[in-house]
């Protein structure tokens, strides 16, 4: 049997994970200010040094790490392998990982990051990715299809939780954007019919307001999981998201990076706020 076919969908790990540890992701962003207050280079080494401690700390308690790409592009080849260990070394802890690459573009280019960040036996591949629906929601078709052929999933960004969104995803009157992009993603997970989550998650932003009941997005009934970053650094908390997701709120995994961070190097000042985060998330 290959591996692909023994992993259960990415959904239903997801939701497995969220049930057992809570609805948390911890973003690994190693930022340049946070490894000099790591007392780290920003240098390969630092990024390693940095990204493995975060996934010893936490990998117990979070459901799933978010290690943020452009963060490691950033030292090259040698970020780049760095990532590729960390992803292994999360998977042996038992932690899901998301890559956070935001990757789009055109089908047969689509193909390719498809390949890279979902493929069978590729050193990048997570156990899903984001995606930006930008060139179209059908544009991604490679990864949608590689997510169910693998077992793996992705995150198609809805409404992010930067102000400058807006200008784009909250256009389009009755059908804008973000609702397009929504409704898209719940017909997708049609193929999912039957467990937890579907596969196919979308991005909303903790930070979004009243934008998800002002613009319509059927949130409860699109099927899968919501990435919800803005928690901690951006001001959004445990409250703001209860209020700004209502019912679709069991499917939201929350996810913190900087305010998670800051507790570091040291092992126990990581746990104190990533467990700070889970319980406010309660
Ligand atoms: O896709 C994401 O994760 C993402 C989408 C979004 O709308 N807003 C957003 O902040 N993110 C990412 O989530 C992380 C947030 O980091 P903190 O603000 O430090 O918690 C960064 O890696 C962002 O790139």
């Amino acid at each position: 049997m290959s591996r692909a076919a023994s992993r259960a969908p990415f959904g239903a790990r997801l939701a497995s994970a969220m049930g057992a540890r809570g609805p948390l992701c911890v973003g690994i962003d190693p930022h340049p200010s946070l490894l000099s207050a790591w007392g780290l280079s920003d240098d390969a080494e630092g990024l390693r040094r940095f990204s493995l401690a975060v996934v010893e700390a936490v990998g117990d308690l979070a459901a799933a790490v978010k290690p943020q790409v452009a963060l490691y592009e950033r030292h090259g080849s040698a970020g780049l392998a760095v990532l590729e260990d960390v992803l292994e070394v999360s998977a042996e802890a038992g932690v899901l990982t998301i890559a956070d690459a935001k990757r789009g573009d055109i089908g047969s280019t689509m193909a390719a990051y498809s390949d890279a960040w979902l493929g069978e036996g590729s050193p990048l591949a997570a156990d899903a990715v984001t995606l930006s629906p930008y060139l179209g929601f059908e544009s991604l078709r490679p990864a949608l299809d590689a997510a169910a052929a693998t077992g793996r999933g992705v995150f198609v960004l809805a409404l992010t939780s930067n102000p400058e969104g807006a200008s784009i995803q909250h256009t389009g009157g009755e059908h804008s954007v973000a609702k397009t992009v929504c409704e898209a993603a719940g017909a997708e997970n049609t193929r999912y019919a039957g467990e937890p989550f579907g596969s196919v998650g979308l991005v909303v932003g903790a930070t979004v307001g009243d934008a998800v009941v002002r613009l319509g997005l059927d949130l409860a009934a699109m099927g899968g999981p919501i990435l919800a970053p803005g928690l901690g650094a951006q001001g959004a908390t445990g409250a703001v998201l209860r209020a700004t997701f209502g019912a679709a709120a069991p499917r939201v995994l929350g996810t913190s990076s900087r305010e998670i961070l800051a507790g570091g190097p040291s092992r126990s000042g990581l746990r104190e706020r990533a467990e700070r985060t889970l319980a406010d998330l309660a």
